[in-house]
């Protein structure tokens, strides 16, 4: 795909009527759904621009619900439901004068790409009626599944955005970690050679925003997000008799007996009485699911990297962070707690009794998994600027940017 933004060019569908001069900065809207595995969520930003520059985000709203549309497999009226009551946010947020001009789009990731594709077309239909009825802007393909390499390089397009680092001085961008339910994505740009002749063919996109080229490794490993981890780890994952069955794992509280449901399914799960629990054979079970799965390029042990997602909740509910703020921890953070919260099971009841399972998993995943050192850094963040990290914002620069050169 080829797109080339077309500044001050007027446009009486997509922008503000005020864009008459290039002198005038310009307010508009765009809504970007994020139809995620574990839920669905609401990006509503407000956008300035000034003459021929690029836009730049004035503020936006975030909202989200639980589930996610995939648990709606069943009953898609329900699951686009659950859309309208988000819709409904930005008729109460974004000018009616505006409505018709503020683009709606919503892209699914890793929950729908598992779903059995008719399924997952038949709440995506159900949603796209609901947007054609709705008062804004409904473009072509508003209602989608997007593919991993997109997820990746939207939200590198989004971190580098917030911190400065888009326009211009590429030297100093920085690489982005997000771990999802269902899949995990790494995305950086490469600064070594060799990491273009050594990464997989595939792994290498090219892709054009705002007049500015970038040349970027990035993959989304599906099956390899959180939750979908906890099922492979658990044995769990494509199981026939789910219902007769409970799947059990070291990496769990040993007396412990409970279910959980993902994606529309009920698991019964626990620990194991009869060999020794903890991190040391948790890390074990894990690695068999990790190792030689991923590639590993040696110039991410060098690079600045930030982590959202499942990163920063598990780093909060494992107290190395404090929620509001974030912060710059270590790879071996997330090992130094996993063998602490895995050592006494009892007194990890804040984060669920999967903590020592998901902080031994997430520590498998940095090293053994994408090969970085025990002393590489990463920023933990949930916001930039009061703006959520998220492939959201690219996404959304990305739609005003093809619409422009589409009109
Ligand atoms: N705007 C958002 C969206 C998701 N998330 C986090 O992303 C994780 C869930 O990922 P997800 O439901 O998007 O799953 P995938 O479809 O990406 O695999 C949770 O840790 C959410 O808190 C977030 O921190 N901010
Ligand atoms: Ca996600």
């Amino acid at each position: 795909d080829v797109y080339s933004p077309q500044y001050g060019i007027e446009n009486p569908d997509i922008l503000p009527s005020r864009l008459t001069s290039v002198n005038v900065s310009n307010v508009f809207y765009g809504i970007m759904f994020d139809a995620g595995s574990t839920g669905t969520r609401i990006h509503i930003y407000s956008f300035i621009q000034k003459g021929l520059e690029p836009p730049q985000v004035d503020s936006e709203i975030f909202e989200s619900v639980k589930p996610g549309l995939s648990a709606y497999v069943d009953d898609p009226e329900q699951g686009a439901e659950t859309v309208r009551e988000l819709l409904d946010v930005a008729k109460q947020t974004i000018p009616s004068t505006h409505w018709h001009t503020t683009p709606v789009v919503l892209k699914a990731t890793a929950g729908l790409r598992l779903l059995p594709e008719q399924k997952a077309q038949a709440l995506l239909l159900e949603v796209q009626e609901l947007f054609e009825d709705s008062p804004f802007l409904v473009p072509d393909e508003c209602v989608s599944i997007m593919n991993g390499t997109y997820e990746g390089i939207l939200a590198w397009i989004t971190i580098n955005f917030l911190t400065g680092h888009l326009y211009g001085a590429n030297e100093n961008t920085v690489g982005i970690l997000d771990l999802g339910g269902a899949s995990t994505q790494i995305t950086f740009l490469p600064q070594a050679e060799g990491t273009l002749h050594a990464a997989p063919k595939d792994y290498i996109s090219s892709f054009e925003m705002f007049n500015n080229f970038y040349k970027l490794y990035t993959h989304s490993y599906l099956g390899f997000g959180l939750k979908v981890a906890r099922l492979a780890v658990l044995g769990a994952l494509d199981a026939k008799d789910v219902d007769s069955r409970r799947f059990t794992s070291s990496c769990l509280p040993p007396s412990l007996k409970a279910e959980w449901k993902f994606s529309g399914i009920n698991y019964k799960f626990g620990g194991i009485k009869e060999v020794p629990s903890g991190f040391q054979s948790c890390y074990t079970e894990i690695i068999k699911l990790i190792q030689k799965k991923l590639d590993q390029q040696d110039e991410i042990k060098r690079r600045t990297f930030y982590a959202f997602s499942y990163y920063y909740d598990r780093a909060v509910d494992a107290g190395i962070i404090d929620v509001e703020e974030g912060g710059v921890i270590r790879v071996k953070d997330f090992e130094t707690k996993a063998i602490e919260v895995c050592k006494d099971f009892n007194k990890a009841t804040k984060g669920s009794p999967f903590l020592c399972m998901d902080l031994t998993y997430i520590t498998a995943l940095l090293k053994e998994g994408f090969g970085f050192y025990d002393n590489t850094e990463l920023q933990l963040a949930k916001k930039v600027n009061n703006i959520e990290t998220s492939w959201a914002l690219g996404a959304a620069f990305h739609l005003i940017q093809s619409l422009r050169s589409t009109a």
